[in-house]
């Protein structure tokens, strides 16, 4: 590759004038006829985007001037990177320099990853005639640029850092959700990484960073590589809208049928190019990833609008999408020369994906929260007595352990009181199962009441219920016994009246071994409070009154 003199003079002065066009008709034209044709006028000023798939070949005469007396070096850049055959005359006065390249030829000839096929071109004072011919099945576009080599580094430099933090980005959000899934798994994780992977894949192909820097002999690879991407690119898109949207769960014909699709678009390419059949490849790309770019956003329509804009995880999936979506119609279609082409156009689908990411990422950690909130709701429920809503058994078991030890290591008192509702199957038997069970809820409510943050009050179950009193001696919790018991006598009538409660109360002494012995202790007083007449507190190891 010939390396251009360098200018250090800011070049404004060289001026490019407009392209014009023609399409080739019939075989092959050399310079000389295609300039014979441009002298008859068969040539069409202006070039308004891309010429589209599968187009003709072209011509395309453009101009320089160079106003100075001496000769000056600059870039030319004349399209994109993935075009096939191109042929570059430069012609001043009756001198004609020529330049093969394109992604026919090993070796990523001319290519600028990011800025596409830019040739280092000497300009001779006055005009220079740049003259193009490109052959190409992908999509034929063009966009002649001349800058200076100062120009040109500066542009490359941008470009570098353009591309640098679009991939760092969206590569540290695919590693975080990578990781994410690795460690919470949820297959929505996965799924949105490698879509994010799929595009920084994609975008290496198209800009042309991977056939300058990863594959610049692998031809074959080059002329299939971008079709692929392409339609993994939309593939991906679609299932990871399935699993985020839960729509491989609630709907999953729907979830086969649009695999079967992704299945199909992914073939399509591996099976023209094993037939050698680039054209067919391109016809087949373009449309499938446009409808598989589409159906995400059909998805997520159709779940956000089911919910009536409440499933939050949905509404952001559908604003991320909207955007994704839009940048890539308007990248795809400016490619495909549907829509003027711009630079703004042509980088739409960067935007677009960026702030599609941005979205989801809020929209999966929507997620991840959500299921922490439903994990903690059931360990709550789990922990808890349906009835009454006071601890259960395995609340209390780690809830009771803990002031067991802080009692014995710093010899604190620690009491426990056993309780059980009197003749509470007469209630059951007289008034209902309904009456009893509003019963034991208004107990239990009276529990809580009497209870301070540090007591551990749990239904043991039945009508039977315990309290674990840390820093209360058997005398103390003998009285807050006593006051339950009252309580339960001065029920209001409207509750249902007088309750008889039977309490038995122990203190965790010298001899006490164990928090089950300090309930056994516990459960004896009762026992003996039952036996005494029952509507009565009994403290373990005293005499019932
Ligand atoms: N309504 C209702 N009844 C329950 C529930 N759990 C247990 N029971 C009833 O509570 C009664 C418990 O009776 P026991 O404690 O054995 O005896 P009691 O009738 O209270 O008599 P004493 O304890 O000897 O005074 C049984 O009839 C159980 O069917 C419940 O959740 N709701």
């Amino acid at each position: 590759r010939a390396d251009a003199p360098r200018n250090e003079a800011p070049v404004t002065d060289v001026s490019l004038g407009e392209p014009w066009l023609m399409a080739e008709t019939g075989a092959p034209l050399t310079l000389a006829e295609a300039q014979a044709a441009w002298r008859a006028g068969a040539f069409r000023e202006g070039l308004r985007g891309s010429l589209g798939l599968g187009a003709r070949p072209h011509w395309m005469r453009v101009e320089a001037h160079n106003p100075r007396a001496s000769a000056l070096g600059m870039h030319y850049r004349i399209g994109m990177s993935w075009l096939d055959r191109v042929t570059l005359h430069v012609v001043h006065g009756g001198s004609v320099q020529a330049f093969r390249l394109g992604d026919d030829l090993p070796g990523a000839l001319y290519v600028e990853p990011g800025l596409g096929m830019v040739v280092p071109v000497t300009l001779a004072p006055g005009r220079t005639e740049l003259w193009v011919r490109v052959d190409t099945p992908d999509p034929l576009l063009l966009s002649p640029r001349l800058w200076s080599s100062d120009e040109l580094v500066r542009t490359k430099r941008a470009t570098a850092y353009g591309y640098g933090a679009l991939y760092g980005y969206i590569g540290a959000l695919a590693v975080f959700f990578a990781l994410l899934w690795l460690s919470l798994g949820a297959q929505s994780n996965s799924a949105y990484s490698v879509y994010l992977l799929s595009f920084i894949a994609l975008n290496v192909g198209y800009t042309g960073h991977g056939w300058f820097g990863l594959w610049p002999q692998a031809v074959d690879l080059q002329r299939y590589v971008n079709l692929v991407l392409m339609t993994t690119f939309g593939s991906a898109g679609m299932v990871f809208g399935l699993r985020y949207l839960g729509l491989d769960v609630t709907r999953p014909r729907l979830s086969r049928g649009l695999m079967g699709f992704a299945v199909v678009g992914l073939a399509s390419v591996p099976l023209c190019a094993v037939f050698g059949a680039h054209e067919a490849a391109v016809l087949a790309a373009f449309p499938y990833t446009l409808v598989a770019t589409a159906v995400p956003v059909v998805l997520g329509g159709m779940v956000a609008l089911r919910a009536r804009g409440q499933d939050v995880s949905a509404n952001y999936y559908l604003a991320a999408i909207v955007f994704g979506l839009g940048g890539a119609v308007v990248t795809t279609l400016s490619v495909w020369g549907l829509l003027p082409f711009t630079v703004s156009g042509f980088h739409a689908l960067e935007v677009g994906v960026a702030l599609e990411a941005t979205l989801l990422a809020l929209g999966l950690s929507h997620q991840v929260r959500d299921r922490e909130r439903v994990r903690q709701q059931a360990s709550l429920q789990a922990r808890t007595d349906a009835l009454t809503g006071l601890p259960n058994r395995l609340a209390f078991e780690e809830r009771a352990s803990l002031a067991w030890r802080l009692s014995v290591r710093h010899h604190r008192p620690l009491s426990a009181l056993v309780l059980d509702v009197d003749r509470f199957k007469a209630i059951n038997d007289e008034l209902g199962h309904q009456a009893g069970d509003d019963c034991l809820r208004w107990l239990a409510r009276q529990i809580q009441e009497q209870c301070r943050v540090t007591d551990v009050p749990v239904r043991w179950g039945g009508d039977e219920f315990v309290v674990l009193m840390p820093e209360l001696g058997a005398d103390e919790a003998a009285a807050m016994a006593e006051r339950l018991r009252a309580v339960a006598q001065a029920r209001p009538a409207s509750e249902g009246g007088a309750l008889g409660l039977s309490l038995g109360v122990a203190e965790r002494g010298p001899d006490t071994a164990t928090l089950e012995a300090l309930l056994h202790a516990a459960d004896w007083a009762l026992l003996q409070a039952k036996r005494a007449g029952r509507n009565r507190v009994a403290i373990a190891g005293r005499d019932v009154a």
